[in-house]
């Protein structure tokens, strides 16, 4: 069993400047808690070909590696379970529309209103500080 769990997610920023946050499933932990895209990297996988990967699985859409800028860090810990380090990066560009094809609710965000959602503590804690 691993000792610490790491995640990525994707602050993806649209021309008004607004973010892309999405409901997490039920009966996930942190359910219908809102999230940025994004999930665990799997073993032979560098973070932003995990990005790219789990972007594509969940919103259809296309990010390349290198559009991805590493933005911030941030960790959970979790009884009895190993820690969550979430590294978040940030996109600008990408191809294709979003499409929720997990079946989960997602939006743009000012984060005004992002900072108005029940977001899952790391999330909110990234919000913040994307705002300064
Ligand atoms: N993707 C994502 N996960 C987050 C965020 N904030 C946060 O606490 N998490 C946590 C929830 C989970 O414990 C973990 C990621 O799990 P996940 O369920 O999204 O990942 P996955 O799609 O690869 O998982 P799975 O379906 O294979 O179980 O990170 C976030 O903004 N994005």
């Amino acid at each position: 069993m691993p000792v610490w769990m790491p995640v990525v997610a994707i602050a993806l920023v649209d021309a008004e400047g607004r973010v892309l946050l999405q409901q997490r499933p039920a009966r996930k932990h942190h359910g219908g808690l809102w999230e940025f895209p994004g999930g665990k990297i799997d073993a032979g996988e560098t973070p932003r070909d995990a990005l790219a990967r789990e972007i594509a699985e969940e919103l259809a859409i296309q990010v390349k590696p290198c559009d991805c800028a590493a933005l911030l860090l941030a960790e959970e810990a979790r009884e009895g379970q190993p820690p969550v380090v979430l590294m978040l990066y940030r996109a600008t560009c990408w191809r294709g529309s979003p499409d929720g094809r997990e079946g989960q609710t997602w939006g743009w965000f000012t984060r005004e209103e992002a900072r108005g959602l029940a977001l899952a503590p790391m999330d909110r804690e990234l919000v913040e500080r994307i705002s300064d």
